[in-house]
């Protein structure tokens, strides 16, 4: 049986219009605008795939992705990409008036560009009516800003900050008829402490930053201390229910490591980042939580890790002057040390329905997983909205020697790891992937380091444990007492929590190795304690971003003959 093609919208405007000395028909409706050659003789165009969707000698963008019209003043009429041809006289006469679509390109690797068509027609009138019917159109997408603040830290990566934010992404947003009030910042924090007591966001749809992973931890620590106050909410209270920040927040990419713009726009481009925001994209982000002893510590969205990323971090930043190659070099260094950690995780695992971190599944742009309605719920205090199986506080407890602890709050996919360090792991559901990587010999822990560079699962090994997780604790050996292990015991056991097991190493009882001590980096940043908390609060923030689109996005939605 054949499937029933959804019916087009209604046309808005149809006219012959010509486009390289040639005619065409040209359509709008509330979904696309398309041009068609009328000449008989069609030829296929031989040009990329992508961009806008084409048939044989058809084209069609979408009116979302339409960045702006105008108006196009010419002495002659032009070719529409910018080149001057020699054009019959009498037609060159006859389409004097002529206005440019400026509109999104899809090029390779998940990149956008601004691209252009501009059309002429036979009279003003003819060109004002195109003009003004394509703009209603635009006015109508009320999702994108008007007005955005930006921040720039000119030295973040290669310093090139200021540079990419004036020459590639401020024609564009001025394209787009979008404002901005810049600040470039003048010392670390700047950016966090503005948004945090001084910036006037009502004024605002959307902070951008321009910079890397650093730049942008500094804008979510601002906003979403700013909401919490702004709101009440004591962030220092571990079991507080945060309130979601309203603002979006736009990443120009142009730092070192840039993992959060690759996680949700799939490139690190900042052209691409540009136009994510100027077509009012949204993509819901969890955040994670982390307290030691009910005071607050910071905020994460992509890695904490113990054990093996916080050694090579606390290492790294001690050879800071070796620029980006010092990555590298405390890599090998802290592999080769080999130490391993020894302590106590308990966590609250996830309900099942929103899959599991061996999924083969990943999370892309309109995930299904992050959409179901309890991946929008949080873990209240009072566990008024938790599932049964949460309310049933299965609570689980894992002892033992681990060589790294880490928690994955999305894939952590970059240009090193395009699969990431948790290939299954979500943008948005509320949950984060516990990765547990007991001691085992350097052989197989290469063995497992090196299955994040290729398409093995880095899972599938006896020594890694994963689990995907609501929140989570972790106590270090050194800071436990043996009544904090009886009590945990005790306490799992006396509300009638029948999943807790407990592993206790017995191999070298009182070997020093026990009270080695390592630090969580959180995303990027050393943690000042061992002992945390860390809770997954669902989709706490925007991000101008629609997650990594798959390749049939470039498929027509509609049959093309409909339109
Ligand atoms: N004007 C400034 N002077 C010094 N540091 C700043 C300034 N503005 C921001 N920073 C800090 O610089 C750090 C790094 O910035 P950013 O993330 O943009 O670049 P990066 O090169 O990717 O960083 P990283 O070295 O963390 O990889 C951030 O933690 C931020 O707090």
């Amino acid at each position: 049986m054949q499937e029933k093609q959804p019916k087009p919208p209604p046309l808005l405007l149809s006219s012959q219009l010509s486009l390289q000395n040639r005619g065409y028909e040209v359509t709008l409706n509330s979904a696309f605008l398309s041009w068609k050659e009328v000449e008989t003789r069609q030829k296929r165009t031989a040009a990329n795939i992508y961009g806008p969707l084409k048939a044989a000698g058809s084209h069609y963008v979408p009116v979302c992705e339409i960045i702006s019209v105008q108006e196009t003043e010419e002495d002659c009429p032009s070719t529409g990409i910018g080149k001057w041809q020699k054009v019959p006289q009498s037609l060159a006469e006859s389409n004097q008036y002529a206005f440019t679509v400026s509109y999104v390109e899809r090029t390779q690797k998940h990149r956008w560009r601004c691209s252009e068509v501009t059309l002429h027609c036979t009279d003003r009138t003819l060109c004002l009516q195109w003009v003004q019917a394509i703009r209603e159109q635009l006015s109508l997408l009320t999702i994108r800003p008007k007005r955005l603040l930006v921040y720039i830290n000119p030295y973040g990566g290669k310093h090139h900050g200021k540079r990419i934010y004036e020459q590639k992404v401020a024609p564009v947003f001025s394209r787009a008829s979008i404002s901005t009030d810049v600040i470039v910042t003048e010392r670390a924090n700047h950016a966090r402490d503005h948004l945090k007591t001084e910036a006037d966001l009502k004024k605002y749809d959307g902070v951008v930053c321009v910079g890397g992973d650093g730049m942008f931890s500094e804008i979510i620590h601002g906003l979403i201390s700013r909401t919490q106050c702004d709101s009440g909410v004591d962030q220092n209270r571990a079991d507080e229910t945060l309130i979601p920040c309203s603002l979006r927040i736009g990443i120009i990419p142009a730092g070192s490591t840039d993992c959060i713009c690759y996680a949700t726009v799939g490139s690190n481009d900042p052209v691409t980042s540009a136009l994510h925001i100027v077509v009012g994209d949204s993509q819901p982000m969890d955040v994670c939580s982390i307290h030691h002893n009910n005071t607050f510590l910071r905020y994460s969205v992509s890695l904490l890790g113990y054990g093996f990323y916080g050694d090579v971090l606390t290492d790294s930043e001690r050879k800071r002057w070796m620029g980006p190659a010092r990555y590298d070099i405390s890599g090998v260094k802290t592999f080769l040390s080999h130490r391993y950690y020894e302590g106590t995780i308990s966590f609250l695992p996830a309900d099942e329905n929103v899959g599991t971190p061996r999924d083969k599944l990943q999370c892309r742009s309109g995930c299904n997983i992050c959409r179901l309605p309890s991946a929008g719920k949080q873990v209240s205090k009072d566990e008024e909205s938790v599932s049964d199986t949460e309310k049933k506080g299965a609570w689980q407890v894992i002892r033992g020697k681990f060589l790294a602890i880490n928690a994955a709050c999305m894939s952590c996919a970059c240009p090193r790891s395009p699969k990431g360090l948790s290939p299954a792991a979500h943008l948005a559901d509320g949950t984060a992937d516990l990765i547990l990587v007991r001691k085992c010999s350097r052989f197989d822990f290469l063995r497992h380091l090196l299955r994040h560079t290729n398409k093995d699962d880095q899972f599938d090994h006896p020594f890694v444990e994963v689990y995907r997780v609501r929140q989570f604790r972790f106590t270090p050996r050194y800071e436990e007492t043996d009544s904090d292990s009886e009590l945990e015991l005790r306490e799992a056991e006396g509300s009638g929590r029948k999943r807790f097991f407990s592993q206790i190493c017995r191999e070298h009882p009182a070997c020093s190795c026990s009270l080695a001590h390592s630090s969580w980096n959180c995303d990027g940043e050393i943690l000042p304690h061992a002992a945390i908390q860390v809770r997954v609060h669902c989709q706490l923030i925007k991000l101008f971003a629609r997650g990594i689109e798959e390749q049939s996005v470039f498929e027509e939605p509609y049959t093309l003959s409909a339109i």
